[in-house]
């Protein structure tokens, strides 16, 4: 199979990235000209050092050249960022780049140049504390108080669980969306400059924890919650808001951040519309967004491409994650700068980091999946090797997105492009059986450019196309269910007390064994389910499953009084872990997964084996007959 680069999207995003650049670096004028002469004056003096300061802070001449993750001067640019960070002031990267300034920015850079001028360049972490403290406000801080109108207290699902304890649950699940619930406050418009939040005018739900800010691939398990809380309003606004950022940003950024706007995250916008398309059929809105969600569409089709050509030649339009940017994560500056130091040039240094943003592109950040060693998935985040990979989950996702389009064209009455998607659809429905399919195993698998094969090994992502539909040409789609059941059961992954395991290497990475997330459960459990009436025993394996991740969500609840964003399968009810930051709670995509399972199954399931789903009472009264009939009591009472 032969391989062509189509790199013309990313010149192009490339070049629109470093004239922002160019445009971003000219001097702003400030003030007016009737201004006396000491005001002229003062001004002048101001500029001057503002340009040492800015000339100082221009990042050496990287080889190669890759735009900045973003334009600000605070938030990215080289020695303010790197003195803070290697100040090491927080555990986590994250913290400082969410803090918003004090002050303007030329102020702010005014007073770093004075610290370094001061120190001869060689700040003690004391004198930086000071000068943080007195520059930024705490992160968090720029959100307005916000109590969703739509919010109700008993919202219709929880009719549908009929174990009290779950259906308890089930409330204190709906009521997290309040705890989860911001409006981003009218300064961060007003100001830009002085906040990496991205204003949005809805409010949004965040994921908790260090995550103070939307999330784009989260966001899609969040609304499968929210419509069950029948927080409508909500959702129409987070809706919204991810339209206008493909408006502004031709894609949904990673999260609401500027340090996120040159990488997206899973493409979940369309999945997301039609989840609100499915409850409302909101003809005017499908009519008014219906070019944003194609723009979307295309930014992945067309920047984020390559071609390969299967066994017999034939070419085949795949999409990968790349992101061609530059320098450490401003988040996660310090893991990034120390993963690279000692790498020999400055060019090596720039392709890892063009590695790790497009690992956290994918969602994905980190897993042994993006690990590329000889041939083998072994290695450090060192081998991280995104670029190299054509994932099977992004391809199966986009399949299933043309074929959204085609339908949304349909009830449009666009023919023609009703036609186009529909055509798409099929030739990408036909790449994952030629590319991604694997005949042996029984189950698709991402693809390596550099050896032209299949990547034979176990994640969750390999199963992507069974919750997309994306599969069942040459074989029928019963036959390839039962070869993907067999798969899972050969590997042993269905064997697990707490869910499915992301993969089987215990790697310390986040994506990896032994953790289990909820969105990745949810992909097999609906993808299982939706397929029940394909192959007779796939329901029964979707309950199964869906009960397994009810059980360790709950326990993990009713002893931590927490919803984790991961959780690990050996234990029921513990959180999951590894990875560059703790384990968070809150947790947006967790409630809403859970929540959605309560919903389908709420009918039969237990919070722990031996509870009976119809009447825990009754079962309580007939356990307490048997042991009393095996203490030989029996006489006494019957
Ligand atoms: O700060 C490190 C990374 O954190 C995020 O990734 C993780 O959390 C996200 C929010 O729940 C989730 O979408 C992602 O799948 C997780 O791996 C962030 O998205 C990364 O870009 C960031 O580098």
């Amino acid at each position: 199979m032969s391989i062509v680069l189509d790199t013309s999207g990313l010149r192009h995003q490339h070049s629109v990235a470093m004239e922002a650049r160019r445009r971003d670096s000219g001097w702003r004028r400030s003030g007016g000209g009737s201004e006396g002469r000491a005001a002229e004056g003062k001004l002048l003096r101001m500029a001057a050092l503002v340009v040492v300061a800015l000339a100082a802070m221009v990042p050496q001449a990287a080889a190669t050249t890759y735009p900045p993750p973003c334009d600000s001067k605070i938030y990215y640019h080289g020695e303010l960022l790197k003195t803070v960070q290697l100040a090491k002031l927080h555990n986590d990267s994250k913290y400082f780049v969410d803090m918003p300034l004090k002050n303007s920015v030329e102020e702010t850079l005014i007073s770093f140049q004075e610290l370094m001028n001061r120190t001869q360049s060689k700040p003690s972490r004391e004198e930086v504390r000071t000068f943080v403290d007195e520059n930024f406000r705490e992160p968090g801080t720029e959100f307005e108080p916000w109590d969703p109108s739509d919010w109700t207290e008993e919202p219709a699902f929880l009719n549908k669980i009929v174990h009290p304890d779950l259906q308890e649950w089930g409330k204190k699940l709906n009521a997290m969306w309040k705890k989860l619930a911001r409006k981003i406050s009218t300064t961060v418009k007003d100001e830009p400059e002085k906040h990496s939040q991205i204003y949005v005018p809805n409010p949004v739900i965040v994921p908790g924890g260090r995550f103070r800010e939307f999330y784009y691939w989260d966001s899609y398990w969040t609304i499968e919650g929210l419509l069950l809380s029948e927080m409508n309003h909500t959702v129409k606004g987070m809706l919204e808001n991810f339209l206008m950022m493909v408006n502004n940003y031709t894609m949904v950024p990673n999260g609401g951040r500027t340090y996120y706007t040159r990488r997206s995250q899973p493409p979940y916008l369309i999945p997301m519309f039609k989840l609100y398309m499915d409850h409302f059929d909101d003809h005017a809105f499908l009519t008014e967004n219906i070019e944003l969600l194609e723009k979307e569409f295309l930014f992945w089709h067309n920047n984020r491409s390559v071609q390969v050509q299967d066994r017999k030649g034939m070419p085949h339009h795949v999409a990968q994650y790349r992101v061609e940017v530059g320098e450490p994560r401003p988040e996660s500056w310090r893991e990034d700068y120390h993963l690279a130091e000692n790498l020999r040039t400055e060019e090596e240094k720039q392709e890892l980091y063009v590695e790790l943003k497009s690992g956290a592109e994918s969602g994905w950040d980190y897993s042994t999946r993006w690990f590329v060693n000889n041939n083998t998935n072994k290695g450090t985040m060192k081998e991280v090797n995104v670029t190299s990979i054509v994932p099977v989950d992004l391809n199966s996702l986009l399949c299933m997105n043309a074929r959204t389009l085609s339908s949304f064209y349909g009830r449009l009455g666009n023919t023609e492009k009703r036609n186009h998607y529909a055509n798409l659809a099929d030739a990408k429905n036909k790449t994952m059986n030629s590319i991604f399919w694997d005949q042996t195993d029984g189950v698709w698998y991402d693809y390596d450019l550099n050896t032209k094969s299949r990547r034979r090994y176990f994640y969750m992502s390999n199963l992507h196309p069974i919750w997309s539909g994306c599969y069942g040409l040459e074989v029928s789609r019963a036959r390839t269910m039962e070869k993907v059941i067999n798969y899972l059961k050969n590997k042993g992954v269905l064997d697990y007390i707490g869910g499915v395991p992301t993969s089987m290497e215990d790697s310390g990475q986040q994506w990896d064994f032994p953790n289990a997330w909820a969105p990745l459960q949810h992909l097999i459990i609906m993808g299982l389910y939706e397929a029940r009436n394909i192959h007779h025993a796939v329901e029964e394996l979707s309950f199964d499953l869906a009960e397994k991740w009810i059980r360790s969500n709950w326990k993990g609840y009713q002893e931590l009084n927490a919803m984790f964003e991961k959780y690990n399968v050996s234990v029921v009810g513990k959180a999951g872990g590894g990875g560059e930051y703790d384990v968070q709670d809150g947790f947006g995509w967790s409630n809403g997964v859970a929540m959605r399972l309560l919903d389908l199954f709420g009918d039969r399931l237990t919070p722990a084996e031996g509870s009976s789903a119809a009447s825990p009472t009754l079962s309580l009264v007939l356990g307490l007959m048997m042991a009393l009939l095996s203490l030989g009591v029996r006489s006494q009472f019957f």
